[in-house]
């Protein structure tokens, strides 16, 4: 029995209006693999989570999601997402936010304690719980939301940029969480970074760059493939070969 990928994408293109922002995309991602999107700002990284969670419709090509086709309503229930910019209620408290957005993603009454408690653990928020979300910092804000993310613990996790205004200690715990849920639990993990350290945490990295992958592989890998031994510098080089182009 083939075991199917949790997200395929085959000669995506996409874009906005006239404004082509993504071509010839083709990524797989298995269960428990750990995907790093990494480019500048305005590479198209955002748009290409957006088309996944079905946001977007592809413009050209396909994209499976538990080998469904995007856009597909019923997926977003296996889908903890956590978007750029935070969409939290300000005048709730942590734990109203975090308990509404469990119950909407199916979390049950008999489980709803202990999932609270572990994602605020995650982010390290368990006393900041009770105070209205409106009273939070930026940083706050950022990891209220990956826990809203984290806490049906679904198969597929999105992360637009999990690890802006999270300081190093709490950075490193976040880092080990998702491991684990990767490598124990079997969770994809998708997530967009500009930091070339969370590059290196990653299995795969797709390197994006004015809307095209202009490298893809294991840090390992592409270490090899362009001869050096840091993830920045593969970046360079693949980008001065783009340019070449
Ligand atoms: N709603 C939109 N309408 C028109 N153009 C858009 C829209 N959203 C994004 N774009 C454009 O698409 C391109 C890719 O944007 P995108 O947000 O995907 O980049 P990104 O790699 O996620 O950047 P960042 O790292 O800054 O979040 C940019 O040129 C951006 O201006």
């Amino acid at each position: 029995m083939t075991i199917q990928p949790v997200v395929q994408v085959t000669g995506l293109q996409q874009g906005y209006g006239q404004k082509i922002v993504l071509s010839d995309i083709d990524l797989t991602l298995k269960r428990g693999q750990i995907l790093a999107l990494i480019g500048p700002s305005g590479a198209g990284k955002t748009t290409l989570i957006r088309t996944i969670m079905g946001m977007m419709r592809p413009r050209a090509g396909q994209v499976l999601v538990f080998n469904q086709a995007v856009p597909d309503r019923l997926l977003l229930a296996r889908i903890g997402f956590m978007a750029q910019t935070d969409a939290l209620y300000e005048s709730l408290t942590g734990a109203e936010n975090l308990t509404f957005f469990a119950k909407m993603q199916g979390v049950g009454h008999e489980e709803m304690t202990k999932q609270l408690t572990y994602a605020a653990n995650v982010v390290n928020l368990q006393s900041a719980l009770d105070q209205p979300v409106k009273n939070y910092s930026g940083g706050m804000k950022r990891r209220l939301s990956l826990a809203i993310a984290l806490i049906s613990k679904p198969p597929l996790l999105i992360l637009d940029e999990p690890t802006i205004g999270i300081d190093p200690e709490l950075r490193r715990k976040i880092w080990e969480e998702l491991h684990r849920l990767a490598h124990d639990q079997g969770t994809a993990i998708i997530l967009t970074t500009h930091v070339m350290a969370d590059a290196e945490e990653a299995d795969i990295l797709m390197m994006i760059r004015n809307g095209t992958a202009i490298a893809q592989g294991t840090p390992t890998q592409l270490k090899a493939d362009y001869q050096t031994n840091s993830i920045e510098a593969v970046f360079l080089a693949a980008g001065r070969q783009q340019d070449a182009h």
